[in-house]
């Protein structure tokens, strides 16, 4: 990093603990063609100064409209935005002290880098010399240096998006939003702009709410993740808690991979049920809302799942359906008593791989099992 950029950062950050976001109640109904369409539906969030909360959820779940609703380009049918404990539900978006940046970069044509970044602080009617040394520190950053005079068709995808990221640095909000910024760059640029996005948003310390439909992009950049599912919050957690803890069927199965075993907690105490299952009786975590008796669902992740072979002609739980290679890990597809489970094994040689037709009994770490109950 350059000498200049951290004086910028010091200066955007100067209010210590601002930026503060919160969603009460927080709705959207549109007229759509079959009547009236909820897509969001009360949404509450409480998002701290400098967190980097990322909205997830399959394509119509509400993300979209919410963050227009927070960037003030949609307005709420009902419910409440706050920012730093004041309402700024009546402002337009120009007097939100935010900044937007785009799937599509949304960069002006006809102007260069460096007018495309001082755009902003020109309609705040800057004086010019602060403009000239925000923008440099903008484009230093950024690592834009010498392309200030490029047009934005004369960058690649990553450049023009670094264009965008640095606009909306240069006018100091207390909020970055960002919609889908990377799904058009491909997957090798789109990790590099995730460590850069992140970078450049801790240093800076801006609360930033990001929406993307890409689990491993949620899970690899946030401090929190807010999973929606039809305009409602499903949970919202850390990456981790969300992996391993999650809120419902829907969460596990729309983060990573899941294998869900059918399940009946014969015994519930103290955040652990006692279920039979593969033959088994174990004791897993379960959800606060599990209850002796009901239906419930284990949820086993295929990596945390081993295959064992029975030898001497046993029968075992299970029988080998396929086997899939990935490189650094194989996935067997096994045919069990309680319906087919995955199970992903790292590091096999393909050629030692199990066959179709092996007899083999599933095991697993039951404290690395989670009990929902049934959606
Ligand atoms: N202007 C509009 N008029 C009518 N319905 C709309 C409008 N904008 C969004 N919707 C509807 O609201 C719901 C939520 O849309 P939204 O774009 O917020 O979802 P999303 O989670 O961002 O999805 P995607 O990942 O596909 O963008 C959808 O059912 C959508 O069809």
């Amino acid at each position: 990093m350059t000498v200049a950029a951290p004086a910028m950062a010091a200066s955007a950050t100067r209010e210590t603990g601002s930026g503060r976001l919160q969603l009460e109640a927080l709705t959207k109904r549109f007229h759509g063609r079959t009547g009236l369409v909820t897509a969001v539906d009360q949404v509450d969030l409480d998002v701290q100064p400098g967190e980097f909360i990322t909205l997830l959820g399959p394509s119509g779940c509400g993300k979209t409209t919410t963050l227009r609703m927070v960037a003030g380009f949609e307005d709420a049918s009902g419910g409440r935005i706050m920012l730093d404990g004041k309402d700024i539900d009546n402002l337009p978006p120009q007097r939100r002290p935010m900044a937007m940046v785009f799937q599509s970069y949304a960069l002006f044509p006809h102007l260069s880098v460096a007018e495309n970044i001082a755009y902003g602080l020109k309609l705040q009617r800057k004086r010019k010399d602060e403009i000239s040394a925000a923008m440099r520190m903008a484009v230093t950053s950024m690592n834009l240096v010498g392309l200030e005079d490029r047009s934005p068709h004369e960058l690649s995808g990553g450049q023009q998006q670094r264009v965008a990221l640095a606009r909306a640095l240069v006018v100091q909000p207390k909020v970055l939003l960002f919609d889908e910024p990377l799904s058009n760059l491909d997957a090798k640029l789109r990790n590099a702009m995730r460590a850069e996005i992140r970078r450049i948003q801790k240093m800076f310390g801006i609360t930033s709410m990001y929406v993307t439909h890409d689990q491993d992009e949620a899970m690899s950049m946030s401090d929190r993740i807010v999973v929606m599912n039809k305009g409602k919050v499903e949970q919202v957690a850390t990456p981790g808690e969300i992996y391993a803890r999650p809120a419902s069927v829907f969460v596990a199965d729309f983060i990573g991979r899941a294998n869900f075993l059918e399940a009946v907690p014969e015994r519930v105490s103290g955040g652990m049920a006692t279920v039979t299952v593969l033959d088994r009786q174990i004791t897993v975590p379960a959800h606060p809302k599990v209850t002796t008796g009901t239906q419930g669902a284990l949820m086993v992740r295929p990596e945390n799942a081993r295959l064992v072979p029975v030898t001497n002609g046993g029968t075992g739980i299970g029988v080998v359906l396929r086997s899939t290679f990935h490189g650094p890990n194989i996935d067997y597809e096994v045919e069990t008593t309680g319906g087919t489970v995955t199970v992903t094994e790292p590091g096999v040689d393909p050629r030692e791989a199990l066959g179709e037709g092996v007899n083999v009994n599933v095991t697993f770490d039951p404290l690395r099992a989670y009990l929902l109950t049934r959606d």
